[in-house]
């Protein structure tokens, strides 16, 4: 069989960038991103699969101050809101996330999806019509994980209205905003996901994930669950 794999460390490279990407929303600098190396994570979001090669996305950019302070007054209010889905010590200690970079990341980055590009029939977008929107998801991935290689965070930011957020930046209305990013250099990034380091929610075991385990409870032992059990042995 021919071995189309990377060599080791290439390969290593790509698995460093998959684990070591964190959402970034406290270590932001202010250090601005040279276009060079925004264009080259714009490419690599450009680069994502899309359903029937549909390509539905556009990137607004975005390092305008005012711009900034009223999505984050969108945050603030839509936050408020989500506030109020949890009471007594859990409702304390999700006021005391950080949930956003709006205002210290010298870049944000809008991805949206256009619903109608390629026309009113795309191959492949029939009986999935949500598949316009992984396509863009998977863009946001491409460029979340080229970030993490050059040193850059991002952190993905939804606590907004949609509907607010779509007029504040003038989309049309066939434009759906997907991902409202923040883009900077950071102090650090995070070993852990920061909502697990602040004891909110924890990484689920992956053999836990496996056969549907999480709704049928039964554990089939074969070589694969051995082998996501011990993956060193690999
Ligand atoms: C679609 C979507 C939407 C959001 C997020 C992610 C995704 C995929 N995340 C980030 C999320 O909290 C984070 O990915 C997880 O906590 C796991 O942490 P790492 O990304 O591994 O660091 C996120 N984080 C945040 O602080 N405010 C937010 O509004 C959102 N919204």
């Amino acid at each position: 069989m021919t071995n189309h794999g990377f060599p080791d460390e290439q390969r290593e490279g790509l698995y460093r960038a998959i684990r070591e990407r964190r959402d970034v929303r406290s270590q932001f600098l202010p250090d601005p991103i040279a276009p060079q190396i925004l264009a080259r994570l714009l490419q690599a979001a450009h680069l994502a699969p899309s359903v029937g090669f549909m390509q539905p996305w556009d990137f607004l950019v975005i390092d305008s101050i005012e711009i900034k302070r009223a999505v984050k007054t969108l945050y603030e209010q839509a936050n408020a809101d989500a506030a109020n889905n949890y009471s007594g010590d859990r409702a304390a200690q999700y006021r005391r996330l950080k949930l956003e970079g709006i205002v210290d990341s010298p870049i944000n980055l809008c991805i949206t999806c256009d619903r109608q590009r390629g026309g009113p029939h795309v191959l492949g977008r029939n009986t999935m019509l949500e598949t316009d929107l992984f396509s863009t998801c998977l863009a946001v991935q491409n460029l979340w994980l080229a970030a993490r290689a050059e040193g850059i965070g991002v952190g993905w930011v939804s606590i907004v209205d949609p509907a607010l957020l779509a007029e504040t930046l003038k989309l049309p209305a066939h434009v759906q905003p997907v991902a409202y990013l923040c883009l900077g250099y950071v102090s650090e990034f995070l070993p852990k996901p920061e909502l697990e380091i602040a004891g909110w929610r924890s990484r689920l075991p992956l053999e836990q994930l496996l056969h549907g385990n999480t709704w049928d409870g039964q554990i089939e032992d074969d070589a694969l669950l051995s082998a996501v059990r011990n993956p060193h042995d690999t």
